[in-house]
C-alpha cells in the first residue's frame, strides 16, 4: 500500500490525479495538500513514499517542499509538476534530488510510468537499507571489556583514512570481523569488499587468483579471468593468514602495494588498482622474517596500522554478553527455541581456556541450545564442553 501525497494549489487539478492515480490503483492512499506549507506539515518521517508536487504556489512553493523532504524524509520520491515557463526550475529541482518532473497537463501513461517507477524506486531504496542492516548486524562486534574498547577505538579512528592496517591475533578471535567494520566505516563502504584467504589458495594459483590471468597463460587459463585485486578496485581487499602466502606471491604483492599496479599472469599490460589492503595473520611476522619466510619490506608495507586482537580469555568479563548474543542469533538463524543460561553455568565457562576463542565459544553455545534444557544448567555446561 503506497502513501502519495499531491501538493498542488487548484483543487481541480488535484482531483483529476487522484481520480487517474486510483483508476490505477484502489490500493493507494492518497492525501492531498493545497499549498506548500501545509506538504511540510505532513511530512512525516519517511512517512510518504510518493509525493507529486506542483511548482509554482503561492507561498512555500514546490522548490522549497522538495528542500524540506530531502531533508526531513529523505526516502520519500518526489517527482514535479511543471506549468508553463518552469522547465529550468524543474531541471534545477532533478539536480536537487526530486525523480523527475511531469509538464502540465499531465499526460496519462508518462503520469502513471512515473509513479510506478519512482514507488519501485523507493521500495528498492527501503530494502536496501533493511539489508544492510541484516549484514552489519551480521558483523556486529559484541563486548563492553577496555581491551576490545581499544580497538574500537583504533578502527573509528583508522577507518576513513586509506592506511594499510594488519591485524594480528590468534584464530577465531574476529580479524576478519574488524576487517569488515574498516570497510563498512570507511568511504569505500559503497564499494567492494574482497576477501582471500592466502593459506586455502595452492602457492602456484595464488598469482593467478590475486592479479588474474590472461586466456593461454597456462594450461587451464581457457579464458581472461580477473584477478581479486581488480575485483576489490575502490574497495577494500581483505589478505587473511598473510603469513602463509609463498615468497614469491609476496614480492608480486609488494610491487602492487608500492606501484598501486598489477599485471595478470600472462599479460604485458599493467593495470591501475585504486584498493585499500587490510592483512591478517595467526602468525608472529618478525619471528617469519627472522625464519626467512616472510619479506621485512612487505612488512612495513602492510603494517602502516597494527591492530592486535585480544583473546577470549583476555576478555573473560565480554563472555556473559557474548552467551546472551550468541543465544539470540543461533535461535533466529537456525528457528531453535532461545535459552538462557543459568547464572553458574556461565560463572563456569568464564572460567574456561578458550584456545579457540570467539569461534569456539559460538560453538559451545550452539551445542548447549541443541542439548541443554532450558535454562542451560551447570551440569551441561560441564558435561557438553
Ligand atoms: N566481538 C565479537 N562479537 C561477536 N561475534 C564475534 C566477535 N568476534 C568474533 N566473532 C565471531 O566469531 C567468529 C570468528 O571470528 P573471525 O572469523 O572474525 O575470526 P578470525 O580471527 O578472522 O579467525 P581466523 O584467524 O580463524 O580466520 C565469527 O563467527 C565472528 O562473527
Amino acid at each position: 500500500m503506497a502513501r502519495i501525497l499531491i501538493v498542488e494549489d487548484e483543487r481541480a487539478i488535484r482531483k483529476v490525479l487522484r481520480d487517474i492515480l486510483l483508476n490505477e490503483n484502489k490500493s493507494y492512499q492518497i492525501d492531498e495538500a493545497e499549498n506548500g506549507q501545509q506538504a511540510i506539515d505532513m511530512a512525516g518521517d519517511n512517512f510518504y513514499d510518493l509525493l507529486l508536487c506542483d511548482i509554482k504556489m503561492p507561498g512555500k512553493d514546490g522548490v522549497e517542499v522538495l528542500r524540506y523532504y530531502r531533508e526531513h524524509s529523505p526516502d520519500t520520491q518526489v517527482v514535479m509538476i511543471s506549468g508553463h515557463g518552469d522547465m529550468d526550475t524543474a531541471i534545477e529541482c532533478i539536480k536537487a534530488g526530486a525523480y523527475d518532473y511531469l509538464s502540465k497537463p499531465p499526460d496519462l501513461n508518462r503520469l502513471l510510468n512515473t509513479v510506478r517507477n519512482a514507488l519501485d524506486r523507493k521500495n528498492l531504496i527501503v530494502e536496501n537499507k533493511i539489508l544492510k542492516k541484516k549484514v552489519n548486524r551480521q558483523y556486529q562486534m559484541v563486548g563492553e571489556s577496555p581491551a576490545l574498547q581499544v580497538v574500537r577505538e583504533m578502527i573509528d579512528k583508522i577507518a576513513p583514512t586509506d592506511a594499510r592496517v594488519l591485524i594480528t591475533g590468534s584464530n577465531g578471535t574476529g580479524k576478519e570481523l574488524v576487517a569488515r567494520q574498516i570497510h563498512e566505516k570507511s568511504n569505500r563502504s559503497s564499494g567492494p569488499f574482497v576477501e582471500v584467504n592466502c593459506a586455502a589458495i595452492p602457492s602456484e594459483l595464488i598469482e593467478s587468483e590475486l592479479f588474474g590471468h590472461k586466456k593461454g597463460a597456462f594450461t587451464s587459463a581457457v579464458k581472461d579471468r580477473k584477478g581479486k585485486f581488480e575485483l576489490a578496485d575502490g574497495g577494500t581487499l581483505f589478505l587473511d593468514e598473510i603469513g602463509d602466502m609463498s615468497l614469491s606471491a609476496q614480492a608480486k604483492v609488494l610491487r602492487a602495494l608500492q606501484e598501486n599496479k598489477i599485471t595478470p599472469v600472462g599479460g604485458d599490460k599493467d593495470i591501475n588498482v585504486d584498493v585499500r589492503v587490510i592483512a591478517a595473520t595467526n602468525k608472529n611476522l618478525q619471528e617469519e622474517i627472522a625464519k626467512g619466510n616472510f619479506r621485512e619490506d612487505l612488512y612495513h608495507r602492510l603494517s602502516v596500522i597494527i591492530i592486535r586482537m585480544p583473546t577470549l580469555a583476555e576478555r573473560k568479563e565480554d563472555i556473559p554478553l557474548l552467551i546472551d548474543y550468541f543465544t539470540r542469533k543461533i535461535s533466529e538463524e537456525q528457528g531453535l527455541p532461545p535459552k538462557k543460561f543459568a547464572p553458574d553455568a556461565i560463572a563456569h565457562l568464564q572460567g574456561l581456556p578458550w584456545t579457540g576463542n570467539i569461534r569456539e565459544l559460538r560453538n559451545v553455545v550452539e551445542r548447549l541450545m541443541i542439548l541443554g534444557s532450558n535454562p542451560v544448567t551447570l551440569d551441561e555446561a560441564r558435561r557438553y564442553v
